[in-house]
């Protein structure tokens, strides 16, 4: 069986890239299945920056190659707040739904057309010896008046996409995995795929 650990604690990052790889037939681990790896502080001023901190001390843990995802919301009215804050933008808790109403109040009043915003998404690959690689990709949207829909997770409710018309919680899986800002970093790691993988017995 082929598998890769991604290094993420989140359940729903985790959901998508156990979607994204399925097809590929590449089973997905992330940290949730070692609830005793360390934490990594994300001290970093950039997405790269925190994903290949993740990655690295990740590589490091498991003695393999590991893919970390460091990716957030940067909304333009707020001069890319929260960016790489978005998971803590409301306090220490991570609290989805809190971070979600601070950004609606910090927007009160701001029109449609001035509520341009997007996602970015860094993927860094760390293996122990080599060099660690790393792709960047954004989903472009406008931030709602107010979150719906019910899939997805952190910010999808309030993220609304022009292209659907409807926000990313109202996409269903497989919509949200063909136009993500995460669905398009994991494709530029296509030519490098073969050396990311593990065959495991
Ligand atoms: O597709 C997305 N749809 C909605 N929200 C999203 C998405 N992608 C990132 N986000 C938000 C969630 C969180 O507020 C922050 C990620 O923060 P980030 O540090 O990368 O992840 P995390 O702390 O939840 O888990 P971990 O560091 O273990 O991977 O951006
Ligand atoms: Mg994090």
């Amino acid at each position: 069986m082929k598998q890769v650990i991604i290094a993420t604690k989140n359940a729903g990052k985790t959901r998508e890239f156990q979607a994204l790889l399925a097809k590929k037939g590449v089973e997905v681990k992330s940290l949730l299945d070692f609830p005793d790896c360390p934490d990594v502080e994300e001290t970093g001023s950039t997405f790269a920056e925190n994903a290949i901190l993740k990655a690295e001390a990740m590589a490091r843990y498991f003695h393999t190659t590991v893919i970390a995802d460091d990716s957030g919301l940067a909304i333009d009215a707020l001069h890319g707040r929260p960016g790489v804050y978005s998971a803590r933008y409301a306090g220490e808790e991570k609290d989805d739904q809190k971070n979600i109403a601070k950004v609606l109040e910090e927007l009160k009043g701001v029109p449609l057309e001035k509520r341009t915003a997007r996602f970015h998404c860094a993927l860094a690959v760390a293996a122990p010896g080599r060099r660690t690689a790393v792709v960047e990709a954004t989903c472009e949207g406008y931030i709602a008046e107010e979150p719906k829909g019910e899939n997805g997770f952190g910010y999808d409710p309030i993220f609304y996409v022009p292209q659907k018309g409807k926000t990313m919680a109202e996409l269903s899986k497989e919509e949200k995995n063909q136009i993500s800002h995460r669905a398009k970093a994991l494709a530029k790691l296509e030519e490098q795929w073969d050396e990311i993988i593990n065959d495991k017995e």
